[in-house]
């Protein structure tokens, strides 16, 4: 599904209110709320907002479980930092428990020793049961990439693990990202996309011939769960289809 908006605020208020119907649904069907946090630039107005009246009351943010889909390998403390820009625009600002919020980073660790110490932490929170997050929020790099499923890298073809680190060398650093047979478990998985310069990556990955190695962000599709695209009216420039 996409959902094509005039600009980023009316895209952001329609993202907080599906994370508020998401939290709400999965709070009634199964008395908790596992959702994974995108980074980057994209999801900071809607953070801004779900730390606000009226969304943040209405997150059952007591029975919310909040993960990440990628990671810079930076301290929690530098800017370059997911985690921390979540925790100072949002989860700082809510009540959720501290012990229900999982950043992806630890000091003195390898990412490598990581990224298996995260998805352990992911088979000890879903148990038994399908790793099924009730959302995962993405976002789309102009490139193509989403979470640090980057173009030409060895992660993308992973078929197994959940959690994976490696080397970005363009970035020169490493990244902690979730793969995408564990992002495709999700329920419901919502891009948050904007600005003329996503806009030929878009038409690519939505309209394009299927080329997953050079625009990652095709690889996501769910086996039963739904895909959710707000994009603004810039980043929908090159479409095609209005849908
Ligand atoms: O760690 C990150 O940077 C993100 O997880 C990454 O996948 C991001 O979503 C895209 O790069 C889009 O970034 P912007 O939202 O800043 O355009």
């Amino acid at each position: 599904m996409l959902k094509i908006f005039e600009d980023k605020a009316k895209l952001s208020k329609a993202a907080a209110e599906l994370f508020v119907q998401k939290a709400q649904e999965a709070v009634k069907q199964n008395g908790r709320f596992t959702v994974a946090l995108t980074g980057g630039s994209s999801p900071v107005q809607l953070y801004t907002l779900l730390a606000q009246l009226p969304y943040r009351e209405q997150v059952p943010w007591e029975k919310t479980f909040v993960f990440w889909g990628d990671e810079r390998w930076v301290p929690l403390t530098a800017n370059e930092n997911n985690a921390r820009m979540a925790m100072e625009i949002l989860l700082n600002k809510v009540p959720v428990p501290e012990d229900q919020v999982y950043p992806m980073w630890k000091e003195d660790t390898e990412p490598e020793a990581f990224a298996q110490q995260y998805e352990q932490l992911l088979q000890q929170h879903f148990g038994q049961q399908t790793p099924q997050f009730d959302l995962i929020l993405l976002g789309m790099g102009d490139d193509g990439h989403t979470a640090s499923l980057f173009p030409g890298t060895e992660v993308l073809h992973e078929q197994s693990r959940w959690v994976q680190a490696y080397y970005l060398e363009p970035q020169s650093m490493y990244r902690v990202t979730l793969t995408a047979p564990l992002i495709n478990q999700a329920k419901t998985i919502c891009f948050l996309t904007f600005g003329a310069n996503k806009a030929p990556a878009l038409h690519e990955v939505l309209e394009g011939e299927r080329n997953p190695e050079k625009y990652p962000s095709q690889l996501i599709q769910p086996q039963d769960g739904e895909v959710v695209w707000l994009v603004d009216e810039s980043a929908a420039s090159q479409l095609a289809e209005r849908y």
